[in-house]
């Protein structure tokens, strides 16, 4: 699991440790210093883009982040290729930009040329004693021009984001928003053109994202790479500031010894604990000791999402699987999947709206998402319903809450129906404005819900009360039809396997959901091998993907 540590967690972590004269800096600018020495050797020695010379160190889509995480990293400098390679360090006030003058400071000495903008008519003394020591040049800020900074940035191998890093607040201010802003664009015509762009590294995160919320509040260089000190911070891991990171990478400091935050609000769920989620059958269980799911999806107008729902429900291991709805689908569902049973029953989990549209039209469908809603909330008698299970509501069933949800509810919307799903809650809200703050506007449907929620997206967040998991392994080709469909009967087997463990403890909710964003992501991943995915793909890689994260 990664754990997220806030700035006030950093702060604190560190507090100790500098008290005690641990030299945190100097780990942070030589760790800074052999990131960019390395990169810089790859870049030239593979001869060409600087993206697609660190392939090796992307995903397997080629697609640098959102917030793909490599293991910590010990500090210290080597020398190598990067003899006379150009590098531009963009300083702040703080230690932020200390680290990138510290930082500068090796890769002049390593035979760099390193150019440093300073923002700040004050920035860290030492820092920058130690880059003109080493023979780097150093812009003041009363010689910052604009245009300037533009040509060196696009002149140079490798760009240090040091603006500002645990200590920002809001958008950038002026000088750094506006030459970022020029940064942005020049970036942007560059890639229209073919031009050469350097490589960025942001120094700790990158600057003017909000560290704790992962908000981008203004412009901001995107990375192809941030280095991180000591822990990730939220914002590295949360949509959208996840997507301007980069690869995300860990420099260990030495911060492990102190204490971390001790109950993290942001997390993201690795495959380990994805297994862990996982309910392994044993000698004694049977079918309905493995869980029940039970299906209310599909509709004459949408049959695919019903036969979709099913094949994600039976493929990751449902002992069973309850498909309810006209004949139509059902007939469908067992065309293509014979041992799902279209009779009623007890169910240990519910997967509720794929497939039927929020307009009425399919009166029966609708009657038995009411019913089924009726057992979660727990509004009718257990002898009618069977009692209270957990449920994923998706599509059309979002549009019939008429209680307050326990937490072993999971609403999946993606950002279009979670406006809808707000606006109906009364907050004046489109899609835009939920693509622009996902995690902030995730987190007040939990609030005003009382459900779990999982908002699909690049990065899928999921929020249970006090913990928000943020997942970013699924492919770009995964944003098909169905696939929701796909992950929501995968989401309610998890939940029908796990449904003692989630009822005794409704916390666990978000956990398992967390688990089925990683195994669809994986399948996603796996089934596309670099190119276009269909929904079925996902499924029928679904047993794969299991028995591979349980070998683990
Ligand atoms: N933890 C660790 O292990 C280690 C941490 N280390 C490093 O320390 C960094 C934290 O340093 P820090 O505390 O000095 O704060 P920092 O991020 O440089 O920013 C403060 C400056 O930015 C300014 N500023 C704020 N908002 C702004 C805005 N929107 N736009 C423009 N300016 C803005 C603010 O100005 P003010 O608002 O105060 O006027 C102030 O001048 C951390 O990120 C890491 O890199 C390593 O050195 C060692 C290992
Ligand atoms: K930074």
């Amino acid at each position: 699991m990664i754990e997220a540590w806030t700035a006030d967690e950093i702060r604190a972590a560190e507090k100790p440790l500098l008290d005690a004269g641990t030299p945190l800096m100097d780990r942070a600018a030589r760790a800074l210093a052999r990131t960019a020495l390395a990169d810089v050797a790859r870049r030239r020695s593979a001869g060409s883009s600087p993206r697609l010379r660190l392939a090796g160190a992307l995903g397997s889509d080629g697609v640098p982040g959102p917030g793909r995480v490599r293991p910590p990293r010990r500090h210290g400098v080597s020398r190598n290729a990067a003899h006379g390679a150009r590098a531009v360090l963009l300083v702040g006030a703080g230690n932020n930009g200390g680290d990138a003058l510290f930082a500068g400071a090796h890769l002049a000495r390593s035979g760099m040329r390193v150019t440093a903008f300073l923002v700040a008519s004050a920035v860290h003394a030492e820092g920058l004693a130690a880059l003109e020591a080493a023979g780097g040049e150093v812009i003041a800020r009363s010689e910052l021009r604009v245009p300037v900074v533009v040509e060196q940035v696009a002149a140079a191998d490798v760009v240090l984001d040091g603006l500002v890093g645990v200590g920002s607040r809001g958008a950038l201010r002026p000088p750094s928003g506006g030459i970022v802003r020029a940064l942005v664009e020049s970036r942007a015509a560059a890639e229209a053109t073919g031009a050469p762009w350097p490589w960025v590294i942001a120094v700790d995160v990158p600057s003017g994202i909000g560290v704790d919320d992962g908000s981008v509040p203004g412009p901001v260089l995107p990375a192809d790479r941030t280095l991180t000190f000591g822990a990730h911070k939220p914002g590295l891991l949360l949509p959208p500031a996840a997507h301007v990171a980069g690869v995300v990478e860990v420099a260990d400091v030495g911060l492990g010894a102190a204490q971390g935050p001790q109950v993290p609000g942001t997390l993201r769920m690795e495959e380990a604990d994805a297994a862990a989620v996982l309910r392994v059958p044993g000698v004694r269980d049977h079918k309905y000791t493995r869980g029940v799911v039970g299906v209310v999806a599909g509709t004459e107008k949408y049959p695919g999402a019903g036969v979709l729902v099913a094949a994600g429900a039976v493929r990751s291991g449902a002992g069973m699987v309850r498909a309810l709805g006209p004949t139509t689908v059902t007939d469908r569902i067992l065309t293509r999947h014979p041992e799902v049973v279209t009779a009623g029953g007890r169910v240990q989990s519910w997967v509720l709206g794929p497939g039927i549209p929020s307009d009425g039209s399919d009166a029966g469908q609708d009657r038995r998402v009411y019913g089924a809603l009726a057992a979660v909330t727990g509004v009718l008698d257990a002898e009618v319903t069977g009692g209270v299970v957990p449920a994923v509501i998706d599509a059309g069933a979002m549009a019939m809450l008429e209680h307050r949800l326990p937490e072993i509810a999971v609403l999946t919307p993606h950002a279009g129906e979670l406006a809808e799903l707000m606006r109906g809650l009364g907050h004046e809200v489109d899609r835009a404005d939920i693509e622009a703050e996902p995690v902030r506007w995730a987190r007040a449907a939990q609030r005003a819900t009382g459900a779990t929620v999982l908002l699909k997206g690049a990065v899928t967040v999921i929020v249970g009360s006090g913990v928000t998991f943020a997942q970013a392994e699924a492919p770009a080709w995964l944003a098909t039809a169905g696939a929701g469909d796909v992950l929501a009967g995968l989401l309610g087997t998890l939940l029908a396997a796990r449904a003692d463990d989630v009822l005794a403890d409704p916390s666990l909710t978000s956990r398992v959901a967390a688990a089925a964003v990683v195994l669809h992501g994986r399948a996603g991943a796996l089934a596309s091998g670099g190119g276009p995915v269909s929904a079925t793909d996902v499924a029928d890689a679904l047993p794969r993907v299991i028995a591979d994260v349980l070998a683990r």
